[in-house]
């Protein structure tokens, strides 16, 4: 009686345990099943985590912001350093330059495969609905920082080059690197070098044709002495402004296979544009509006993207020691910041009799500029 009393507890035990060992396998499966097809990735967040994430959000949501916290800072507001020279800031700017290409080699962070749009609860990657695609040294930097204090615009920091440089790493390389924007949120980059590319009009329009478009411009011939100071301060070997750009001292012929002159040929980039998108697609900034008057540039720049007004002349003020506006709140930080010491530094002096040579050389391709923008810039 008593044995056969614990041959069924015993039974019965081993059948509990078979019972409970099903279940746990049902579940571990159930879970596995689940997480197989991402469901995990929604399963709703603890208060905890879902605070830590929201605080995330703010400081390392995109490869941009990750990249300017490695980088050296755009504003410095790093603690002075001391005996700094030309060259280590040079050397600085390389590294700098270097670092970002590093990043843009490697694959992007959660590179799709699928076209499908890379979201999660914090927005979507975008393909950039409007882009700065120029002028080298015209201002574009000053302009994107300016725009990025505005709540609806999220920009890749860095210069992608990807319709110049990168165009065969693929439409989805590109969105992948764009930081993620909430609906109504309007995806920047700003690449210099587009306005000059040949082919980046047609590839542009591949991936929409409806992209805006904004060129800063400033007057050819300081920009081209920006350009040659830029060039100057990586190769202090560099030969004279004049000897670059004449192609021969006596006749003063212009040489326009430089690019430093070839950049301000604004009006013959412009055409190669047109032939794939409409002049309604474009606002022209003026680079020297840009520093004399950047709340009421700024103001043309939000109506054209369709923002509201928000970055206005209470963001600004006047560095005297720079000698440009900055910013008095910088997105990211409470602190006042200029730009960077690559942006506003002194040009060499340059003949004036050749400066007058290249004003006159570029009045007929400005004349032609004002008529095709509709917008007189007074270079002359
Ligand atoms: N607010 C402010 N602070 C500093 N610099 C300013 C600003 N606004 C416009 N600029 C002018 O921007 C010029 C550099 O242009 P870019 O940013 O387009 O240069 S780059 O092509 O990205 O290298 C840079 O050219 P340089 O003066 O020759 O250094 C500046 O004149």
């Amino acid at each position: 009686m008593g044995c056969s009393g614990c041959r069924v507890r015993f039974n019965f035990g081993k059948a509990l345990s078979k019972v409970s060992v099903f279940f746990t396998m049902v579940l571990i499966f159930t879970y596995f099943f689940y997480c197989l097809t991402g469901f995990c990735d929604s399963v709703p967040r603890t208060l905890y985590s879902q605070r830590a994430l929201d605080g995330e959000y703010d400081t390392l949501d995109d490869r941009r912001r990750i990249l300017e916290e490695r980088r050296p800072r755009l504003f410095p507001d790093a603690p002075p350093q001391r005996n700094r020279t030309a060259s280590a800031d040079a050397q600085q700017v390389d590294a700098a330059g270097q670092l970002a290409q590093r990043m843009l080699d490697s694959e992007p962070e959660g590179a799709p495969s699928n076209g499908i749009p890379v979201s999660n609860t914090f927005g979507t990657k975008r393909f950039p609905q409007a882009i700065i695609i120029g002028v080298k040294k015209g201002g574009t930097r000053a302009l994107l920082e300016f725009l990025r204090i505005h709540p609806d615009v999220r920009a890749f920091g860095a210069e992608p080059h990807f319709f110049d440089r990168f165009y065969d790493r693929g439409l989805e390389w590109y969105r992948n690197l764009m930081p993620r924007t909430l609906d109504g949120q309007i995806t920047m980059e700003k690449t210099p070098s587009y306005f000059v590319t040949k082919e980046a009009p047609g590839r542009v329009c591949t991936m929409n044709c409806r992209t805006k478009l904004i060129v800063v411009v400033r007057d050819p011939v300081t920009r081209a002495v920006s350009d040659y100071t830029q060039t100057l301060s990586k190769n202090p070997g560099l030969p004279s402004f004049q000897s670059l750009a004449l192609k021969n001292s006596s006749t003063g012929l212009i040489d326009t296979t430089w690019s430093a002159v070839r950049i301000g040929l604004y009006a013959k980039h412009l055409e190669n544009w047109l032939q794939h998108f409409s002049l309604s697609h474009f606002l022209f900034v003026s680079g020297e509006r840009l520093v004399s008057d950047p709340a009421g540039e700024m103001g043309r720049v939000q109506d054209f993207l369709g923002l509201k007004r928000v970055v206005s002349d209470k963001h600004f003020y006047f560095n005297q020691t720079k000698g440009f506006p900055c910013l008095k709140k910088p997105e990211g930080s409470s602190r006042p910041r200029c730009l960077g010491k690559s942006k506003g530094r002194p040009h060499p002096q340059i003949p004036s009799e050749v400066l007058q040579r290249l004003r006159d050389f570029y009045r007929p391709f400005n004349q032609r500029f004002y008529q095709m923008s509709g917008q007189d810039f007074g270079w002359d």
